[in-house]
């Protein structure tokens, strides 16, 4: 059984057709990339998936149980994380902190100031942060780090709730090429080592052919091509809609 099925999934606003008909499936520890030009329809269905918009059309199943039209906390509360394209630290708490928190919300527990609190669920927070190479950085605040550590920051936060399935919107967004590579490789050793899918939004190309499993593309809400980096390259479909060249 796949770990997450989409079919035939569709959003529309009135007559305008964001998202059109699309299936596909992702596998456990796959890393599954859906690109396509600006307006493509990439948001929008990370969304649907995701619940933070309705579905037109179509199904999303998680391990074989639908998740479609749930409200956002419950397919998180069902297994799937995500990570956003704008930084969600809190730059006034330390970078334990921030996975501490991260772990409160993911055992129904909120944050509070007292000072039992700061040692709550500290060890599972130093062993998140240690898979993502930032046990060293574990009291410094959020604010004072580099960006690249705040996305992997992140990845701890998002990893806290033990997600089946991790949503990335452009995980590399307004990263140096090597940070890209860098949190790239990580996030495939993770996804390998949990046996966590991973869907992955992204821009930089050399992310996208350089790490993807297997590639989902998007044209005008539709989806023109589906398979492996080497199968994208070479689809002529792909090239003329995509990247304006045959
Ligand atoms: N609330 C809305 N009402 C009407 N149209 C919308 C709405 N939200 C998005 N759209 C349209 O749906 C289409 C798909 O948008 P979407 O944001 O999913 O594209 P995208 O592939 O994520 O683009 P980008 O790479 O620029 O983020 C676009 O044409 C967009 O203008």
């Amino acid at each position: 059984m796949s770990l997450l099925e989409v079919t035939h999934l569709s959003r529309h606003y009135g007559d305008f057709i964001a998202v059109e008909n699309i299936s596909f499936s992702l596998q456990a520890g796959e890393l599954l990339a859906l690109i396509g030009p600006n307006g493509a329809g990439k948001s929008t269905t990370f969304n649907m998936i995701g619940g933070q918009l309705a579905v037109t059309r179509g199904q999303v199943l998680l391990e074989g149980k639908p998740i479609t039209n749930l409200a956002p906390r419950r397919i998180w509360k069902k297994g799937v994380g995500r990570t956003f394209q704008i930084a969600a630290t809190f730059g006034s708490f330390t970078v334990a902190q921030n996975v501490q928190n991260a772990l409160l919300s993911h055992h129904g527990r909120s944050y509070s100031f007292w000072q039992t609190a700061d040692r709550l669920y500290r060890d599972q927070a130093d062993a998140l942060l240690e898979q993502v190479g930032m046990r060293g950085q574990a009291d410094r605040h959020c604010s004072e780090l580099a960006y690249g550590d705040v996305k992997r920051v992140e990845l701890a936060m998002a990893l806290a709730s033990e997600p089946r399935l991790l949503l990335m919107d452009e995980p590399t967004a307004g990263m140096a090429p090597q940070e890209r590579q860098e949190l790239m490789a990580l996030t495939r050793d993770i996804a390998r080592a949990r046996n966590t899918g991973v869907l992955f939004t992204e821009h930089s190309m050399d992310v996208v052919f350089g790490f993807a499993d297997r590639i989902l593309v998007l044209a005008r809400g539709q989806l023109i091509a589906q398979g492996t980096p080497q199968d994208i390259r070479q689809d002529p479909q792909v090239q003329q809609v995509y990247f304006g060249t045959r």
